[in-house]
């Protein structure tokens, strides 16, 4: 079954088009990497998928909801959809365990006990149980970053999206960061669709590559096809950029 699809999606910001004709499917359970020179739309596209940019034109249905549709009730389609940011948005004043423990003890009414072993658990799966107590300022940035990739786990979400998870971070946190990812993507009931600029972390774990140039999904590939030979040239082209860096 489809998770996330778009069918002939526009975006505009103003007179800009950001999205064109978008078409795409990603069916439950899948890991989807999207990739493309800056500028292209990635974060625009994995935005519109929960939300935070609308759609002018066409259907993007997510999880059943029909995004483009205002009697949809977006706060009851946000709790199947999580979202990772490049800038981790934990809340400042709560600790670690508080931040994981936030959202299902508002939005899902969990009961108290369960919410903090479940949050506990999961702090243990990304690594952080013994920063429980710790307020964000004392985590560093990649510890920040599997503190919120551990509060968005804790709703139990369907879907996850990522936002180019390690591009704020230093180059010797984005290891652990990739692999707390790596082991939630094994979890085959889990949709991830994840922006990044690793392509080693592409290679190794995406089952299929999304690539973006001008607003338009110009490739959408098994990782494989991908990277053996891209079709566009314009493929080619960001891939052996990316690749010599
Ligand atoms: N709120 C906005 N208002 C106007 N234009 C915007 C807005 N957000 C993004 N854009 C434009 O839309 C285009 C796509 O931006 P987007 O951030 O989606 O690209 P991206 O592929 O994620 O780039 P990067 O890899 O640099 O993050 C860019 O030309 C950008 O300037």
């Amino acid at each position: 079954m489809s998770m996330i699809e778009f069918k002939n999606v526009e975006k505009y910001y103003g007179d800009f088009h950001a999205l064109k004709h978008v078409n795409l499917k990603i069916d439950e359970g899948e890991t989807v990497v999207l990739i493309g020179p800056s500028g292209s739309g990635k974060s625009t596209l994995i935005r519109t998928i929960n939300g935070l940019e609308e759609i002018q034109e066409g259907q993007l249905l997510v999880n059943g909801f029909d995004l483009h549709d205002p009697k949809t009730d977006m706060n009851r389609m946000r709790k199947n959809v999580g979202m990772v940011f490049q800038h981790f948005n934990l809340y400042d004043n709560k600790t670690t365990l508080e931040n994981v423990m936030l959202a299902p003890r508002l939005v899902l009414k969990r009961d108290e006990a369960e919410n903090k072993k479940i949050a506990m658990e999961l702090l243990e799966k990304v690594g952080l149980a013994d920063k429980a107590a710790n307020m964000p300022s004392e985590l560093s940035g990649g510890q920040k970053q599997r503190a919120a990739i551990a509060r968005s786990l804790a709703m139990r979400p369907k879907a996850l999206l990522f936002d180019e998870p390690t591009s704020a971070l230093d180059p010797e946190m984005v290891g652990d960061v990739l692999d707390v990812m790596r082991d939630i993507a094994k979890d085959s009931s889990m949709t991830m669709l994840v922006v990044t600029h690793e392509m080693s972390f592409a290679k190794a774990v995406a089952d299929r590559v999304i690539f973006m140039a001008d607003g338009e999904v110009l490739e959408d590939s098994t990782t494989r096809e991908f990277f053996e030979k891209p079709k566009e040239v314009r493929a080619q082209k960001f891939l052996s950029q990316v690749e010599h860096h």
